[in-house]
């Protein structure tokens, strides 16, 4: 892809499935507006097929066309896909982000988890309100390696391999210390916890040892390793002490849903599935079965991802307006929730879908008001 700086930008745009089809398109009405209240590139938001329903209806699940367009795009915004019932012969999913990971090489999966006022405080310590952490999960090898390749034989005894490479983590590594030394910028001080299970697997005790040569590059940032399962203890009992941390794809899958459990569930907890050439964002969350089709989907996961594209296509394409619309974009969502006046049905209130992207693009023109001129101290 071009790194010649264009004035609009091409986005795929692929709904999927369920509440990602909801919630994407209250995303679009939102980058839309926020852009008709700037100057800078726009975007040319094009939608494309693919998920489970579309492979139950015409038996593919990410037709080329979509792929090709994805290939193409500037960036790509992405809802969520799959659906329980719909599944491959060898009883999977068709998941066609898993895919994409792969085509694009979208090996840093990036998950911020931060509370402010107006989110549910789920902690009852009041250090809760200061939780700003985010979780790099490697995206293209751990145990996701075995998707289509695991073996069920006559012994009744099935087998997935893990696999973990020195390039593999060594990238991620040092996708996270590039990330804590952004975030130094902002918080003054940065540190990359390493999570991972070194002290059962060869694979997991290697993925350390890389991490930590990796470390040796990044003078600058702190660095220590937990366990996972204690982990996963350290982010209910003390998440405020966290800042980013780095770990294995199915790790980071299942670490990713526990932190977004202390903001209140998965409506706020957005993700960015980031390689060297492209960029995929989508909400941490599935499609939702359960309340699909009801309007009841908060959509401020999905708003926050489509401000991780426009700060990922600032970063690259030297675009400070662009960064500048992201920070309003997450102004306008943090006064709609911190006023109170709207309360996600997520979180036991009444506004669905619709209410709450009525309101978050009602609040966008005082939120650009507030937000200084680029460049800008970026919100890492
Ligand atoms: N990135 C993705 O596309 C993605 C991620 C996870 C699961 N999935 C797929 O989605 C389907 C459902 O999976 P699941 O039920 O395990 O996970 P899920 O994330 O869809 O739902 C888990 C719970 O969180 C709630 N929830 C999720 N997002 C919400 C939102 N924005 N607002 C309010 N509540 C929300 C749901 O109602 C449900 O109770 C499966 O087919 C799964 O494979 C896709
Ligand atoms: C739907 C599923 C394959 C996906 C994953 O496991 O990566 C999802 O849970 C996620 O967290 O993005
Ligand atoms: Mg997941």
């Amino acid at each position: 892809m071009s790194q010649i700086t264009p004035s609009v930008y091409e986005i795929a745009v692929l709904p999927g499935d369920g509440i990602g089809v909801e919630v994407m398109q209250a995303c679009v009405a939102l980058l839309e507006a926020a852009q008709r209240l700037d100057r800078g590139p726009q975007l040319k938001l094009t939608r494309y097929d693919a998920g489970a329903q579309h492979y139950a209806k015409h038996g593919e699940a990410l037709p080329e066309r979509t792929l090709d367009a994805a290939r193409a795009a500037h960036a790509v915004l992405f809802g969520a896909m799959g659906w329980p019932d719909v599944r491959y012969p060898d009883g999977t999913e068709p998941i066609p982000q898993l895919d994409l990971r792969m085509a694009l090489d979208l090996y840093a999966g990036v998950r911020p988890i931060r509370w402010f006022p107006g989110l549910p405080k789920v902690l009852t310590d009041e250090r809760a309100a200061g939780i700003d952490f985010v979780l790099v999960r490697e995206q293209t090898e751990g145990l996701f390696y075995a998707r289509g390749k695991g073996s069920i034989n006559e012994a009744g005894e099935s087998y997935d391999t893990m696999q973990i490479t020195r390039r593999g983590t060594d990238r991620v590594s040092r996708f996270a210390f590039k990330l804590a030394e952004q975030r130094k910028r902002r918080r003054g001080q940065a540190n990359v916890t390493c999570v991972d299970k070194a002290n059962v697997f060869t694979s997991m005790a290697f993925f350390r040892d890389v991490f930590n040569d990796a470390a040796k590059d990044f003078p600058g940032v702190s660095f220590d390793h937990a366990y996972v399962d204690a982990m996963a203890l350290t982010m209910i009992k003390k998440p405020w002490t966290l800042d980013v941390m780095v770990t294995e794809n199915m790790f980071g899958d299942i670490l990713s849903d526990l932190a977004a459990g202390l903001i209140g569930g998965m409506g706020m907890a957005p993700s960015a599935d980031v390689g060297d050439h492209h960029g995929l964002f989508q909400p941490a969350h599935g499609t939702a079965p359960d309340i699909a089709g009801q309007g009841k989907a908060n959509p401020g996961a999905m708003f926050l991802s489509g401000a991780m594209m426009l700060d990922w296509l600032a970063d690259r394409h030297d675009q400070p307006e662009l960064e500048q619309r992201a920070r309003t974009i997450e102004a306008a969502l943090e006064a709609v929730l911190g006023s109170g006046a709207v309360r996600p049905m997520e979180y036991g209130g009444d506004a669905g879908t619709k209410a709450m992207t009525d309101a978050v693009i009602a609040a966008l023109p005082q939120a650009a008001a507030t937000i200084p001129a680029a460049p800008l101290a970026r919100r890492a």
